[in-house]
């Protein structure tokens, strides 16, 4: 097969000399469309993915300077409930990488940085799938979000099940596969792609307002979260049955003594492991292999009848080491929470993001009991006590064995739109 890469640096000019276009090198200049308003100040207590906190919110509203008519842009996208949202990580200090890191839910274990989703990597890009609220003019409203204000955001992107996510690939037909059969979403979750529910529906594109989906995942707040039985039902073709996870090379990481999870609801994982996802190329599956040639084995061998895993989270992101916390508050963190929500505090009227103090607490919670931790805190520092701002609230709690307490919440200092 022939390599896509030459080794070496790509030529930057022509067999005559002349330089080439930046895009064929892959060099691209960057202007963001816009720059994030966001409910979370600063790096610290900021949720490491969307889908920790779903009450967090943002607006970013598209620059003039990318279209005149910024609305024009967005015309269309008021009909997604989730959009993916590419970003630049602007505030990692420095643009140093490495190799191998090590995120905070492993608890200072290293891994390869592509097995990540680390802010420190060599593109500093940065990819969250948000809940489309509202689009309005040239603005977007999102919710469930993990990027601090003023983020520069590169592009958006509508998400759509069919292409993102991989229970919904359909397979073309293989001479020795029955015909498709037209299941429910819910029916299908009984079959071999779902084997491990989650407590929230995988979002899905929604073609009325009515049918979106309640929340994505909130694991410290479950309450609004439909059973999967209450969502609509959805049909959809899917081939039955469909390949194995040997079919797709899986044995071999098998082999490398890595567990793995199946998943059905696979595009999201509250914490910076991301999920891998066996490669689909027309009929190909790649293999994991130590030669520097990648191997491809047919996707679709003798074994039919096993069930294909929809994707698969190696056991490490889903069994990490770091466990969720429960989170209280003092009784004067209580009272500060509703002085700060009914102006009572410094004159200010109400929360700049959320729209309650119930919700201002559901999304402390949350921030909290996925613990925002470093590593170096949680296991090195001796100091207990932890700050962090959110929309209009400071933040002050310490944290003790499996819990996290809130002690003070004052009105942050500089509060910021
Ligand atoms: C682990 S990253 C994941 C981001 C995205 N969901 C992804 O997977 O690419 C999220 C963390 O990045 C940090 N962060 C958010 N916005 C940032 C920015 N603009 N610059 C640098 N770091 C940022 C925050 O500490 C947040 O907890």
């Amino acid at each position: 097969m022939r390599g896509l890469e030459e080794p070496g640096p790509r030529p930057t000019a022509t067999p005559c000399g002349c330089p080439k276009p930046a895009l064929e090198t892959g060099n691209i200049l960057t202007e963001p469309i816009g720059y994030l308003e966001s409910c979370f100040s600063a790096k610290n207590g900021t949720p490491r993915q969307p889908s920790v906190c779903r009450h967090s919110r943002a607006c970013l509203k598209i620059r003039k300077n990318i279209f005149n008519n910024p609305e024009h842009s967005l015309m269309g996208l008021e009909q997604f409930s989730h959009v993916w949202i590419l970003f630049v990580f602007h505030k990692n200090g420095h643009l140093s990488t490495k190799a191998k890191v090590q995120p905070p839910r492993l608890n200072g274990a290293k891994t390869g940085v592509f097995s990540t989703r680390s802010p420190h990597r060599p593109n500093a890009i940065g990819l969250t799938l948000a809940k489309l609220e509202k689009v309005e003019g040239g603005a977007v409203y999102l919710s469930g979000i993990d990027m601090i204000h003023g983020t520069p955001v590169l592009d958006i992107k509508p998400y759509i099940a069919d292409y993102d996510s991989p229970q919904n690939f359909v397979e073309p037909l293989q001479h020795n596969q029955p015909k498709p059969r037209a299941v429910s979403q819910s029916e299908g979750k009984t079959d071999g792609c779902d084997q491990q529910l989650s407590e929230c529906e995988e979002p899905q594109p929604c073609h009325s307002t009515e049918e979106k989906p309640k929340c994505l995942e909130d694991r410290a707040s479950e309450d609004n979260c439909p059973s999967p039985r209450d969502t609509t039902e959805t049909q959809r073709a899917v081939p039955e049955p469909r390949v194995s996870a040997a079919d797709l090379g899986l044995e071999s990481r098998r082999g490398h003594g890595v567990g793995v999870v199946q998943e059905q609801h696979g595009t999201r994982d509250p914490e910076e492991g991301t999920q891998r996802r066996p490669r689909r190329v027309r009929g190909l599956a790649l293999l994991q292999s130590s030669s520097v040639e990648p191997q491809w084995a047919p996707l679709h061998p003798a074994r039919p009848a096993e069930r294909t895993p929809c994707s698969v989270v190696p056991a490490w992101v889903k069994e990490a080491p770091v466990v969720r916390l429960h989170v209280r508050f003092t009784p004067h963190a209580e009272v500060d929470l509703e002085l700060l929500s009914s102006g009572g505090v410094g004159g200010q009227t109400s929360f700049n993001y959320f729209q309650s103090a119930e919700e201002a607490k559901c999304a402390i919670e949350a921030v909290l009991s996925a613990d925002p931790r470093s590593v170096y805190r949680r296991k090195l520092c001796q100091d207990r006590l932890f700050y962090f701002t959110v929309d209009l609230a400071h933040v002050t709690c310490w944290f003790g064995d499996g819990f996290a307490e809130v002690l003070r919440i004052k009105l942050a200092s500089e509060p910021f739109r």
